[in-house]
C-alpha cells in the first residue's frame, strides 16, 4: 500500500513540525482542538482510519477494539507506555501496535533527579516562601533539607530510563541499588556502580530514595502496595515518573500524612489527572502534571518515531517499534 494513500487519524494536537510532516506523507486527519477524543469520537476514528495515532489519554480497550473497522491495521502510539491499549486484543484482531521508546529516556531521567532534589531540598516550600512576604532572610536553621550525596537510591525497573537515572545519580555521589526482572550484564552493572537486589522487599527496606521506573503491566500493578510501602524507612522518599498504578496511592497518601514515609515526588497518579485531593494537601509531596517527557525536542523525536513506524508499515515492512504482548 503506497504511503500517500494511508489514511491516518491523529487523536491529539502534536508539535507543528510533526503535523506538517504527517500531512506531507499521508492522507491525515488532524485535530483542531486539544481535548482528548470522547469514546464515540475514538470509535468513529477507528472505524475510518487505516492508522490511528493515539496517546495515553485515549483508552483503547477490548470494547473499543471490537468497534474498529476492518481497515484499521496499525495503532501508532505517541508515547512509550502502552498500558492504555489492550495490546493482546489488538493483536488477536490483526491490529499492530507501535510506540516511541528510547526518545523519552533522558528527559524522564532528568525529571526523576529534579523530583529527588525538589523533595529532599524542599524546593516547593522554598518557592512559596520566596514568592510571599513572609521571608525574613537567610537564617542558619531555615529551610534545612537533606543532602543526597552518599544516600542510597533504589531504582525499581532498570530499563533505559532506570539506567539513565543511575548514571545521573552516580554523578551526584549517590549509591545506586536496583531491582529488575533480569539482572544487568556485569559490565553495565560495573559501569553504573549498581548493586542488584533480587528481593524487592529487601531493597525497599534499605534505600533512602526509591525511584519507580518500571512500566505499568498486570504484574507491576500496585507493586508498591501498603505492605511494601511499610517496609520503607520513615526517613525515605519515593519518586514516581512511570505510571501511577504501580503504587497504591491511597496507602501512600495515608503514610505520607502519618509521617511513615518522609516525602514523595510524583509525576503520575493512579487516576490520571484526577489527583487524590488528600495528596494535594500534603506539604511533603511534590506533584507534577505528568511532564517527564515534556521537552520540545523529545516530543518532536516522538513524532518522528511515530512517522517512521507508519511509513515502514505503509511500505510493507514491520514497524521498528512494534509492541508485542510478550514484551509486557
Ligand atoms: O509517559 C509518557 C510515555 O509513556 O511516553
Amino acid at each position: 500500500m503506497p504511503g500517500k494513500q494511508m489514511s491516518v487519524v491523529v487523536t491529539r494536537r502534536l508539535p507543528e513540525v510533526v503535523e506538517t510532516r504527517l500531512k506531507e506523507l499521508f492522507d491525515v486527519e488532524l485535530r483542531d482542538d486539544d481535548t482528548p477524543m470522547t469514546t464515540e469520537q475514538l470509535a468513529a476514528a477507528m472505524g475510518r482510519a487505516d492508522v490511528l495515532v493515539c496517546t495515553i489519554t485515549d483508552k483503547i480497550d477490548a470494547r473499543l477494539l471490537g468497534r474498529a473497522g476492518e481497515q484499521l491495521k496499525l495503532i501508532a502510539n505517541f508515547g512509550a507506555g502502552v498500558d492504555h491499549i489492550d495490546v493482546a486484543t489488538a493483536r488477536q484482531r490483526g491490529i499492530h501496535v507501535s510506540n516511541t521508546p528510547g526518545v523519552v529516556t533522558e528527559d524522564t531521567a532528568d525529571i526523576v533527579i529534579a523530583l529527588i532534589l525538589a523533595v529532599t531540598r524542599r524546593m516547593a516550600e522554598g518557592i512559596r516562601v520566596a514568592q510571599s512576604d513572609s521571608w525574613g532572610g537567610w537564617a542558619p536553621t531555615a529551610m534545612l533539607g537533606g543532602r543526597i550525596k552518599g544516600r542510597r537510591l533504589g531504582i525499581l525497573g532498570m530499563g533505559r530510563i532506570g539506567q539513565a537515572v543511575a548514571r545521573r545519580a552516580k554523578a551526584f555521589g549517590m549509591q545506586v541499588h536496583y531491582h529488575n526482572r533480569r539482572r544487568l550484564r556485569p559490565e553495565i552493572e560495573e559501569e553504573l556502580d549498581a548493586t542488584y537486589w533480587e528481593s524487592l522487599d529487601q531493597m525497599v527496606a534499605r534505600v533512602d530514595i526509591l525511584s519507580i521506573n518500571c512500566p505499568h503491566t498486570p504484574s507491576t500493578f500496585h507493586l508498591m502496595n501498603a505492605r511494601r510501602l511499610k517496609l520503607m524507612k520513615p526517613t525515605a522518599v519515593i519518586v514516581n515518573t512511570s505510571r501511577g498504578e504501580v503504587i497504591d496511592e491511597n496507602a501512600l497518601t495515608r503514610m505520607l500524612r502519618a509521617g511513615e514515609i518522609a516525602g514523595a515526588g510524583l509525576d503520575v497518579f493512579e487516576r490520571g489527572h484526577e489527583i487524590n485531593p488528600r495528596l494535594r494537601e500534603l506539604s511533603n509531596a511534590i506533584l507534577l502534571p505528568h511532564m517527564g517527557s515534556a521537552t520540545l525536542e523529545g516530543r518532536i523525536e516522538m513524532g518522528e518515531k511515530v512517522i517512521v513506524n507508519i511509513k515502514t508499515f505503509a511500505d510493507g515492512h514491520r514497524p521498528p517499534d512494534l509492541v508485542v504482548p510478550s514484551m509486557l
